[in-house]
């Protein structure tokens, strides 16, 4: 059986970072629009490219450099995907950043790839990335749309209090193993179902019980 690579899963922070993309049609499409929410500096670099990445181009969201990718477009990167629909510019993208060493995602070969690019669920600040290593996408998406039913928007909601009560708790001059107890406390109670249900008066009690704070949390 073909074994692949052992990948090793991270979150970039890419705020500020230029990536390039090479190519231009629906699938560089879908890699620019993940990278612009992750706060990626873009620069398109293809001759032919969707309707959407012009209007991205327009309102000054991305840079296109509207010509066929040569060698030295990577110069300033931190980040590459290949997209082109052409076998030979593939390989030629995945070289330069091999040289570079900046790490390349080729999309139609995942044995080219330095990275790969995982089904994301995302709830405010939750992510569940999913990843297939290149088996499967459909099913990776498959996975995704499963998971998108579990975890409802309540998660949102729920990690933003979850947070602010951390913050809350760190704090409060506390032995380690206490803060530990109350964060497991927390962390064990059905807050999500409840969220989803509405019942406050639930999240208030467990909260009173902590001496957490919640009133202009929620604005019943
Ligand atoms: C997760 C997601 C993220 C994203 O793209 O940003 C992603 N592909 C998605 C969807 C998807 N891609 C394809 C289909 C059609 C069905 C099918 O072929 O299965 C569907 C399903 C659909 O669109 O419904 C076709 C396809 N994909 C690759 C090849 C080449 C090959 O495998 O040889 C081919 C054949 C091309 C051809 O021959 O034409 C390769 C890769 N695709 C990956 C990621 C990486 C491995 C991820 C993993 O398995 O862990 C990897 C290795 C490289 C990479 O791109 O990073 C996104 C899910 C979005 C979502 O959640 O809905
Ligand atoms: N990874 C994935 O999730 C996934 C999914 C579906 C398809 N694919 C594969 O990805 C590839 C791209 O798919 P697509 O549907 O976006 O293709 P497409 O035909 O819509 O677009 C190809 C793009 O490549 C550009 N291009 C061609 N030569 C170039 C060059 N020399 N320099 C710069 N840009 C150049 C074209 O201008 C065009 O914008 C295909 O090989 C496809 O099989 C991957």
């Amino acid at each position: 059986m073909e074994k692949g690579a052992s990948y090793y899963s991270v979150f970039l922070n890419l705020e500020g970072r230029l990536c390039v993309v090479v190519g231009g049609g629906e699938v560089a499409e879908r890699k620019v629009e993940v990278l612009l929410s992750s706060g990626a500096k873009v620069r398109v670099i293809a001759p032919q490219i969707t309707w959407q990445i012009e209007k991205w181009a327009d309102e000054g969201r991305i840079e296109l450099f509207k010509r066929p990718y040569r060698w030295g477009d990577l110069s300033e990167a931190w980040l590459c995907v290949a997209a082109t629909d052409d076998p030979e510019v593939q390989k030629e993208v995945f070289s330069e950043a091999e040289e570079r060493r900046i790490f390349c995602n080729v999309v139609d070969k995942p044995e080219l790839c330095s990275f790969i690019v995982p089904s994301v669920v995302r709830r405010g600040r939750l992510q569940l990335a999913i990843s297939t290593s290149g088996a499967s996408p459909a099913a990776a998406r498959r996975i995704r749309e499963r998971l998108e039913d579990e975890f409802g928007p309540e998660w949102e909601v729920y990690l933003e209090l979850m947070a602010r009560w951390r913050k809350e708790i760190l704090s409060r001059d506390l032995p380690e193993e206490k803060r530990r107890e109350i964060f497991t406390r927390l962390a064990m109670a059905p807050i999500p179902e409840w969220i989803r249900n509405g019942d406050w008066h639930y999240i208030r009690a467990i909260a009173e019980r902590e001496g957490l704070f919640v009133e202009d949390f929620f604005k019943e």
